[in-house]
Formats: C-alpha cells, sequence, structure tokens
C-alpha cells in the first residue's frame, strides 16, 4: 500500500458517513478541526453527532444515491460487508473512500494530528500501524511543548 500525503482544500466540501456509531463520532471530532459540513447517514445515529453543529443527520439505511455529490466518504458501519459495498459504490462515482474496518479497501488513511494555528503535521503509516503515528505525533507535539520546533507554529488561523 502507497498513500501520498497531500494537504486538500475542504472550504467547499461536506464529508459523508456512512455509519454514526462511536467510530464516526471520533473521526468526525478530530476532522472538526478542518471540516465544516459533515452529513450522516445510518439508521442509528450516535446522539453526540446528532447534538453537533454543521452536521446533517439522515437516519435511514444506505443507499448508493447518498454518495452523489460527495468527493470524501467513510465507510463506517459496523458491518464489513456493507463498508465493501460502500466502497465499491463509491469507487464507482470516482468518491475517495476511507473504510474504517479494512486499510487495503481505503482511497485514503486518516493520519496521526498535531495541529497548532495555521501548522499540522500528519503522521501515517500507510495504513500498516496506526499506534508507530500515534507515537511519533506524540514526540511532534513535546517537541513543540518544550519549543523545539521554533516561532511559525505559532499562528492562530485555521478552526481550532
Ligand atoms: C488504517 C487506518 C484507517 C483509518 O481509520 O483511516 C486505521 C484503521 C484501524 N484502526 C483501528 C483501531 C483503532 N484506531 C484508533 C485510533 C486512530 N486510528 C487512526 C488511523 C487509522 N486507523 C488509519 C491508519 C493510519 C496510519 O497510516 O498510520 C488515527 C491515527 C487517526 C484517526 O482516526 O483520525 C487514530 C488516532 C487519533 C489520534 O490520536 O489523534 C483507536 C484508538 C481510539 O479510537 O482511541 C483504535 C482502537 C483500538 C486500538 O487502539 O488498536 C482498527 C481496528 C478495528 C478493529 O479491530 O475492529 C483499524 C482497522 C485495521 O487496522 O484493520
Ligand atoms: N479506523 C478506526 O480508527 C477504527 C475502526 N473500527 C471499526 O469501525 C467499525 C464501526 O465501529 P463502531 O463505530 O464502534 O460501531 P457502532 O456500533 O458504534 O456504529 C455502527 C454504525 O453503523 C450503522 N449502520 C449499520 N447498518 C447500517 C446501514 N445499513 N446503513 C447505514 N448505517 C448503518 C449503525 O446505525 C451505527 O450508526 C467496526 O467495524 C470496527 O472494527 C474500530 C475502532 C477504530
Amino acid at each position: 500500500m502507497n498513500f501520498l500525503p497531500i494537504s486538500v482544500n475542504v472550504d467547499d466540501e461536506q464529508i459523508l458517513f456512512i455509519g454514526g456509531g462511536k467510530v464516526a463520532l471520533a473521526k468526525i471530532k478530530l476532522l472538526m478541526r478542518y471540516v465544516s459540513r459533515f452529513k450522516v447517514v445510518a439508521p442509528h445515529v450516535h446522539e453526540q453527532i446528532r447534538a453537533m453543529e454543521g452536521v446533517e443527520v439522515v437516519e435511514k439505511q444506505y443507499h448508493p444515491s447518498d454518495l452523489n455529490g460527495h468527493l470524501i466518504v467513510y465507510a463506517a458501519t459496523d458491518d464489513r460487508l456493507l463498508n465493501r459495498r460502500v466502497r465499491d459504490d463509491a469507487k464507482a462515482l470516482r468518491c475517495l473512500v476511507n473504510v474504517v474496518d479494512c486499510p487495503e479497501f481505503c482511497d485514503f488513511v486518516s493520519p496521526a494530528i498535531f495541529k497548532h494555528g495555521h501548522m499540522s503535521v500528519a503522521v501515517s503509516s500507510n495504513g500498516r500501524d496506526l499506534h508507530a503515528s500515534v507515537r511519533w505525533r506524540n514526540a511532534i507535539r513535546r517537541m513543540h511543548e518544550q519549543g523545539l520546533l521554533g516561532e511559525e507554529a505559532s499562528g492562530e488561523e485555521g478552526r481550532e
């Protein structure tokens, strides 16, 4: 697996989640540092997601037409086969899809992020070892706390 680290402009994007449970909640919380609009489609959506500003909640079963118009899609249900179907449907539409229970099926993976103002460091292991990514990210955060990254990291731009 090879994943290209790029920084995507998401100003005009609504990020789509199929599945609205604990994993969707954790990912949305992290993404909210960059993205303001989400849509979550699932029969049962976590109450904390339902309470979030900027999140359009649609409580129903997945249908392929839910994908229309979305660049970035997370298949985040607890049903492996359904996640795979979402992935196949998304591929056909050329959406970029993240499948939370299978790195091999991901068009992109979620890196471990340290963000400070307009500076971001995103660490990925090509989907192979998320704990290593988290360790590296935490080491970078400690470097920042110790003042080792210099002044440019102290800007206050961004959604944080
Ligand atoms: C491949 C990838 C795809 C993707 O999710 O995009 C993936 C996949 C999987 N994660 C699993 C489990 C957990 N993941 C976390 C947490 C994080 N996972 C993240 C990234 C990635 N996880 C991508 C690779 C990134 C890279 O390239 O290194 C982080 C860094 C970023 C983020 O999620 O935004 C974020 C830390 C956030 C932070 O600290 O900031 C926790 C801990 C928790 O939830 O607190 C657990 C609970 C258990 C545990 O700790 O192991 C499972 C097993 C599911 C199962 O067994 O059922 C799979 C599936 C599999 O590997 O098969
Ligand atoms: N990538 C990652 O970081 C992690 C991934 N996982 C994986 O994530 C998956 C999901 O776990 P949780 O969020 O904890 O499950 P959960 O049980 O909290 O949520 C499952 C969600 O899927 C929805 N769903 C079920 N059938 C659906 C359908 N037909 N259409 C639309 N939505 C449907 C449910 O309504 C619910 O919102 C698990 O398979 C687990 O292996 C778990 C931990 C971390």
